[in-house]
């Protein structure tokens, strides 16, 4: 979930504070260390602003910086970090609702889930985390005979829930708890927590540090957390259509040439993710590979500051290299010993799901051969201000041993994704 900051363009420069490091990924961008002062001239757009650091002139990430002298904790400055008034404003509406029942991919798994478990689920406690409209918790007291279900959900959708409950029967097994999961009282330990807790690129929203506190402070020993594991996936790519789209229509829009637009395309579109693109299996330039991988049992609120995963492709096929493509796999472990894993795959490959998948544009194309090799890394780095937002570096190098205008050189890019 994106939320624009937009601010008003002011003439004199504001002085600003860098609250983290910021390792630029182009000459048109400015690096610089905590607790540098910076000049911002021009506030270009919500994500980058054009700033000056001892005397050199770049873009910087906004959400990295804090207006000079305003104190930490000074509420004029800093909103909610975690902008809570936003987020659980949103989801007290249908609209997010409506969007995540529609999607049968997702919804359906649960519902698998909770079958082909039912017997298991007897008389066990279970915390639906973040229910909704409280679909799951439904699904668990029609399906299966738990003693408890407790359904706990931050919005305002909370009294529309034990309405829904109450209407279906359910009211004997589910108690709809209204209020943050890592805030409220529960009367006992749970058996089960489960939770659709993920968001694009697996972590955006960062609800998976609320599902973390409730299972370090209510799950019992020996409980099941459901999803058990994620992984983050990633895939080199072609992008042809959104690079039309996006670049090479200023070309010869109307007979006209606008390429002078071209850099300023560049850093609009190819600076930050684009959500929702659906991938076609044919677009991917070799086998995906899972790059970050979560143990719901073991993870630390503290590891996901900053995720880090390493990668080797080999390209399969030759064609225009055009970025990488994230989606993400969720895992649910059987309650009975060695019962079947159920899995939530929202890949290509899989029935789509409301999420699609996340393409990272570089910031030009590049033509690959069968057999060059893409390697590198990808860093998630969770953003110091703003809880629910994170900045994803991808750095990788090509090595190409089929075109000998390339041959074995190898090219080095980073880019950074706010
Ligand atoms: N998969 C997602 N990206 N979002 C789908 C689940 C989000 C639901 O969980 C609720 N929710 C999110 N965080 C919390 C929390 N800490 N406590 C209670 N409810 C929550 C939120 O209000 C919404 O109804």
């Amino acid at each position: 979930m994106q939320t624009e900051k937009v601010e008003e363009e002011d003439d004199a420069p504001e002085e600003y504070v860098a609250l983290c490091d910021f390792t630029a990924s182009g000459s048109e961008q400015l690096s610089f260390i905590t607790g540098d002062k910076l000049l911002v001239h021009n506030k270009s757009s919500a994500d980058w602003w054009w700033a000056e650091l001892q005397g050199v002139i770049g873009y910087v990430p906004a959400s990295y910086l804090r207006l000079d002298g305003a104190e930490e904790g000074d509420d004029a400055s800093l909103e909610d970090p975690w902008q809570d008034d936003e987020y659980f404003g949103s989801y007290g509406t249908l609209r997010l609702h409506l969007e995540m029942l529609s999607d049968r991919s997702r919804t359906e798994t649960y519902r698998q889930v909770i079958v082909s478990n039912s017997a298991s689920l007897r008389d066990k406690v279970v915390m639906d985390l973040g229910c909704g409209t409280g679909i799951i918790s439904m699904f668990c007291a029609q399906l299966a005979k738990p003693s408890m279900v407790y359904a706990v959900e931050a919005s305002s959708m909370a009294e529309h829930t034990r309405q829904l409950v109450k209407q279906n029967g359910c009211e004997e097994v589910v108690t709809v708890l209204q209020g943050r999961a890592e805030e409220l009282e529960l009367p006992e330990q749970v058996d089960i927590l489960v939770s659709e807790w993920m968001g694009n690129c697996l972590l955006f929203e960062f609800m998976v540090e609320s599902v973390l506190l409730a299972r370090d402070r209510w799950l019992r020993d020996g409980g099941v957390m459901w999803p058990s594991s994620a992984a983050l996936a990633l895939v080199p790519c072609q992008a042809d259509s959104y690079y039309t789209e996006t670049m090479a229509f200023w070309e010869r829009p109307y007979g006209l040439d606008f390429t002078p637009l071209q850099p300023l395309a560049q850093q609009e579109f190819f600076t930050k993710p684009k959500f929702s693109h659906l991938i076609d299996p044919e677009d991917c330039l070799c086998a995906p590979c899972d790059v970050i991988c979560l143990n719901m049992y073991t993870v630390q609120v503290r590891d996901l500051e900053e995720m880090t995963g390493e990668f080797q492709f080999c390209v399969e096929k030759p064609g225009i290299f055009h970025g990488f493509t994230a989606w993400f796999t969720v895992q649910f472990e059987s309650l009975e010993m060695g019962g079947a894993t159920v899995e939530l795959n929202t890949g290509p490959n899989s029935d789509p799901t409301h999420w699609k998948q996340t393409l990272f544009m570089l910031d030009r194309p590049i033509q690959v051969y069968a057999g060059d090799s893409i390697h590198g890394n990808i860093v998630l780095r969770r953003n110091p201000v703003w809880r629910r937002h994170m900045t994803v570096a991808l750095h990788w190098t090509i090595n190409s041993n089929t075109d000998d205008s390339q041959a074995n050189i190898s090219l080095h890019y980073t880019s950074i994704f706010i």
